[in-house]
């Protein structure tokens, strides 16, 4: 090799430089092994071949690893914006194209669903936002891509769930056919007859909440008592209690060790391959390993003593033996699933339940109808705290729909994508290619005048209401065309990965709306600006939230 003449040692750099690009394009390695191979050993071994060229070894090596990266960069952006990309059909910003590096910069602050939004405002219902991505901004869309003949989870969880390595939550797992089984016991947790059986424990919690709310007798931050009540109600049902937030406040800083974690979360989950780096780093994810120890201490403790009552966790575990002869789960699952009840069950409905107050506050009519409903089906006597009427109260049905079209609590939609060697696929009329992942924004589609008009940005309950109901309302025009397509609603997702605690998020809104409601008036606190809210609101897959400041006086008592 000493007779490698200069320019044949660029070129040997240059052609293994393409390769490596076409070696990481084909086969996607995320092994941190084959990425030292590839990046650190392939050129250490040029440099041996191209001493003899060099005067010195640093002079050697530096030319080689300059020139091995700068062709692997160039030749990464040239193909990504070439006409030959599979995905060059697409419009979208060159940072777009070229990386996510860009996007994983862009939502650093939280507001990426805005910059998705833009985008859908500037290059129309598909946008190509990463190198192998798109952004859909069409309720076409949805059943192909999530539906049951859809696409699996897509790889921004391998980024997001990267410390995770034994267990993944079933949420997280990008198999088809193990999450099916994953979430066998959570259908059963979510089953009528199960809903039915919880009805206890949350009207004890929603009691417990009201009363902490009745001895509010100053300003205070509604959305982080709310926070509390989700969280403990949430801790009810995973572990059987364990948490006391409503009565001891948030003592150990559980809510900002897990908030703290969401940014970069959603950094990796752009680019997942930087997940398995990040979580060599010490002391990293900290908060969260630390609130998964306790989970864990809480769901060995809530084995042993056995079931009090039918929570969610007796399902999980299949206290009943009903899978004891197919795939029963193991221990590390269901614990690693009842983290996954109180991260994902108590932020998204404290996130619905704030965002509605705060919209009632902000439209004093709709305050006043959701009320009188309340006080019609529950008058004096009547158990506020029982179920029964919720399925005919249909402006409180109204009111939770409308928050959940305006603050979708996953603002942005999940993720799913075309797993490589899978043959290309049509999602409606859009082409995707292996290797393509792609979601439906759920903010854009929401609030999409072809999806729901008159007013998309604007909170208005009446439009989930019958055409007949919302003609007996007072002042309303009935000649006024509305569109208004519930195919396009999808703050819970869609298909058979779909949000499994739908009903009972629904279900646990409904009992504390109507008991918040029928005991307390609520007002803005003086010098609290709504404006705040939406500014406020961070998009870092699960909406992160700010203050509402509100003040109570206890209603009539006769109520
Ligand atoms: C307003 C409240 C809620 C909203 C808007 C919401 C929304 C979502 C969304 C968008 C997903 C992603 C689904 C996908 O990947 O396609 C999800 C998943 C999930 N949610 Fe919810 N959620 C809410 C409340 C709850 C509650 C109360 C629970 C109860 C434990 C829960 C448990 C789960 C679970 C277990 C998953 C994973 C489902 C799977 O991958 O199979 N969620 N949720």
């Amino acid at each position: 090799m000493s007779s490698l003449s200069l320019q044949g040692g660029f070129l040997l750099v240059v052609a293994a430089a393409l390769l490596c690009h076409y070696v990481f394009k084909r086969h996607e390695p995320t092994n941190p092994l084959s990425h030292l191979g590839l990046l650190v050993v392939v050129p250490a071994i040029l440099t041996t071949l191209f001493l003899p060229n060099a005067s010195t070894f640093t002079r050697a090596f530096a030319c080689v690893y300059l020139l091995y990266y700068s062709t692997i960069l160039l030749s990464v952006i040239t193909y990504r914006l070439s006409p030959w990309h599979p995905l060059a059909r697409y419009p979208g910003p060159i940072l777009c194209r070229v990386s996510k590096f860009w996007l994983a910069w862009v939502s650093r602050d939280g507001k990426q669903h805005i910059y998705y939004s833009r985008l859908h405002q500037t290059y129309g219902d598909v946008v190509r936002i990463g190198p192998n991505e798109l952004s859909i901004r069409d309720v076409n869309a949805v059943v192909p891509l999530m539906g049951n003949n859809g696409f699996p989870k897509g790889p921004h969880w391998d980024g997001r769930m990267a410390e995770q390595s034994a267990t993944r939550t079933v949420i997280a797992v990008r198999d088809s056919v193990e999450h099916a089984r994953r979430r066998k016991p959570w259908h059963r947790a979510f089953s009528v007859a199960a809903l039915k059986g919880y009805d206890e424990i949350l009207s004890k919690r929603v009691q417990q909440f009201v009363t902490v709310l009745e001895q509010q007798t100053q300003p205070f931050n509604l959305a982080e008592r709310i926070s509390h009540f989700t969280f403990d109600f949430m801790s009810d049902m995973a572990f059987g209690g364990g948490s006391e937030m409503l009565r001891d406040g948030d003592k150990d800083n559980t809510w900002h060790l897990l908030e703290s974690g969401l940014p970069t979360a959603l950094v990796l989950s752009h680019v997942p391959w930087l997940g398995k780096y990040y979580a060599k780093l010490p002391g990293i994810g900290e908060g969260l390993k630390k609130f998964r120890t306790f989970c864990q201490s809480r769901a060995m403790l809530r084995r042993s003593t056995g079931s009090l009552s039918k929570d969610l966790f007796h399902y999980l575990i299949d206290e009943a033996g009903l899978e004891r002869h197919s795939s029963p789960p193991t221990f590390a699952e269901v614990a690693s699933d009842g983290v996954l009840a109180i991260v994902a069950g108590s932020d998204t409905t404290a996130t619905t339940l704030s965002s509605l107050f705060l919209s009632l506050l902000r439209h004093p009519q709709a305050y006043y109808r959701l009320q009188a409903e309340v006080d019609r089906f529950f008058p004096p006597g009547e158990d506020v705290y029982s179920t029964v009427h919720h399925p005919h109260m249909s402006y409180l049905n109204a009111v939770i729909n409308e928050t959940l079209r305006l603050f979708p609590p996953v603002l942005s939609g999940s993720q799913r994508g075309v797993p490589r060697g899978d043959d290309d696929k049509f999602v409606g009329p859009y082409f995707l290619p292996e290797g393509t992942n792609a979601f439906v924004h759920t903010y854009s589609l929401h609030r999409d005048p072809r999806n729901f008009s008159p007013s998309p940005d604007t909170f208005w309950p009446e439009r989930w209401l019958k055409p007949e109901e919302r003609a007996a309302l007072p002042s309303f025009d009935a000649k006024l065309p509305i569109v208004h397509n519930t195919k396009a609603f999808v703050p819970f997702s869609f298909g058979p990965m779909h949000c499994v605690g739908k009903q009972l998020a629904y279900q646990e809104l409904r009992m504390v709306v109507c008991a918040m409601i029928h005991r307390l008036n609520f007002s803005f606190a003086p010098g609290y600006d709504p404006e705040s809210w939406e500014r406020d609101l961070k998009d870092y897959f699960v909406a992160m939230k700010g203050r509402l400041e509100v003040v109570l006086s206890p209603r009539n008592a006769s109520f």
